[in-house]
């Protein structure tokens, strides 16, 4: 099947892998010329494990192609997904230029049937305006040609990209016309062979289905995050109630990690961006609100036990910080909790001494090159010589640590885990102040041991 993508980001670039791996022939469009040019030279814009492989096995048996000419892009796939980023507007509401610019063009240069698959994650009713778009566009050529828009939305998790959408659990599809929801079998064939894991339903459901499930999972993470707060002041154990109440299959393990607030470019974006869609038919989501509120908060708790674990003064002082990334196994830094705190920690005076596995050159480009932040090649570098560390992001390097050696390295026996990494008696036990989230123990004092 031929297959056009536009958008070679996390969504598109893993999709265009995927599809072509399965089979299809897939042609990616991206408008930045830089980034087509590094994936035609076999260079990967973004670090996402096990895709370099893909892309390069497909590439070579000529299944996966890039450019950035629009029209050949129109003119080669029966399906056209969209996969191109919806940021948030100055108001919280999806900005979809980038989408609308997308429709735009397939309008100008299409010249059969196509289906137009939005894989971006869109406000309700967007399949509406692309098509109406493309209508228009249409209308001005002259041409009466038959199309449908579908929603197909993407669900899969950064730094576990080409798992899950190789295996997720369902594979949603929003169209009301038979040819399209034929050519959409055809294309999740290969995905769909154990078990019926496509969903059709009507457009409107498979756009709120998106955003739906993002609010819900950021709203597990507020909620944890919210407990955990009450469970600092209750002298109670996070960790001990997380198990408690995870083991109830109603709840479940899955998301209810307390942390330093939940990042990346889709948790933040898509909370607003639901909120700003209730206001604009009329309903205050007053959950969803305070989801976004909880986690805002969340996000200063680092600052603010570092702060109280110094005595407020942090002027001068060198921080050591371990993770930089939203998440493990991704150089993705949009939203990242590490970008509240290192910003909070400038405003206040302090230096930042940082190691993240995979970020650095993200680090680098967002920041430039200033004084007061200095990016070092290992967890090691990073302490040696710091007055205390704060670990923003649970990358596997940082799991297991020698809290003797840990101690020796600090000016000031201070550690900050925005992700319960240890267990707080062993930290303690080499003589260190430990502070992590949610835990009675990371109540203590300096002075108090
Ligand atoms: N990043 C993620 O894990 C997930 C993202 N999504 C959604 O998928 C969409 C894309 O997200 P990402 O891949 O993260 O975005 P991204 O920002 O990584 O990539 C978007 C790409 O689209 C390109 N682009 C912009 N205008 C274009 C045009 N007119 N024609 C062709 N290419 C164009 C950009 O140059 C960029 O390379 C968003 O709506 C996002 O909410 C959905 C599920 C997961
Ligand atoms: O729409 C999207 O873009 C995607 O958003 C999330 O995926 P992603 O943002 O890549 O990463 P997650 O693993 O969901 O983590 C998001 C944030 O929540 C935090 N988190 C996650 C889980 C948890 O229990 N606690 C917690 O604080 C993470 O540290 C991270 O900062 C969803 O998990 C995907 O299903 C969805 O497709």
């Amino acid at each position: 099947m031929r297959i056009t993508i536009f958008g070679t980001g996390y969504v598109g670039l893993v999709t265009g892998a995927c599809l072509s791996d399965v089979g299809h022939n897939v042609l990616c469009m991206d408008v930045d010329e830089a980034k087509v040019a590094r994936l035609l030279d076999g260079d990967m814009p973004i670090f996402e494990p096990g895709l370099e492989h893909l892309v390069k096995r497909n590439v070579a048996n000529g299944r996966l192609r890039f450019t950035t000419d629009t029209a050949s892009a129109v003119a080669f796939g029966t399906l056209q997904f969209i996969a191109v980023g919806t940021p948030p507007d100055e108001d919280g509401s999806a900005d979809l230029q980038y989408v609308l610019a997308v429709a735009r063009a397939i309008g100008e240069h299409m010249n059969d049937y196509k289906v137009i698959v939005d894989k971006s994650t869109v406000p309700v009713g967007t399949a509406n305006n692309v098509h109406e778009t493309i209508r228009q566009v249409l209308a001005k050529r002259g041409c009466d040609l038959d199309f449908n828009v579908c929603s197909n939305p993407e669900f899969l998790k950064e730094g576990a990209a080409i798992e899950d959408f190789t295996y997720g659990a369902r594979i949603i599809v929003g169209t009301e016309s038979e040819r399209a929801k034929e050519l959409m079998r055809e294309c999740y064939a290969p995905y769909n062979r154990h078990h019926e894991k496509l969903m059709f339903m009507d457009v409107r459901s498979a756009e709120l289905t998106k955003y739906a499930a993002n609010a819900m999972l950021a709203t597990k993470i507020s909620f944890m995050n919210e407990i955990a707060n009450l469970a600092e002041r209750l002298g109670a154990d996070i960790e001990a109630v997380r198990h408690g109440i995870g083991s109830d299959p109603r709840i479940g393990y899955h998301f209810i990690y307390p942390g330093c607030g939940y990042g990346g470019s889709c948790f933040p974006k898509d909370v607003q961006a639901l909120t700003r869609t209730a206001q604009q038919v009329g309903y205050e989501a007053e959950l969803l609100a305070s989801v976004e509120a909880v986690n805002q908060r969340q996000k200063g708790t680092l600052f603010n036990k570092l702060a109280q674990a110094l005595n407020r003064d942090l002027t001068g002082k060198t921080i050591a910080l371990w993770g930089l990334s939203f998440k493990p196994n991704t150089d993705d830094m949009r939203d990242a909790p590490s970008r509240d705190l290192m910003e909070s920690l400038w405003t206040a005076g302090a230096k930042v001494r940082a190691y993240d596995p995979e970020a650095m050159n993200e680090c680098r480009r967002i920041y430039g090159d200033r004084d007061d932040l200095i990016l070092v090649k290992s967890r090691e570098d990073a302490v040696r010589g710091a007055d205390a560390l704060v670990i923003c992001t649970e990358w596997k390097v940082f799991r297991s640590v020698d809290f003797y050696w840990l101690k020796q390295q600090l000016a000031i026996p201070v550690v900050v885990d925005g992700r319960n990494l240890y267990e707080p008696y062993d930290v303690k036990q080499a003589g260190l102040l430990y502070f992590a989230v949610g835990r009675a123990d990371s109540l203590q004092k300096p002075g108090k041991n």
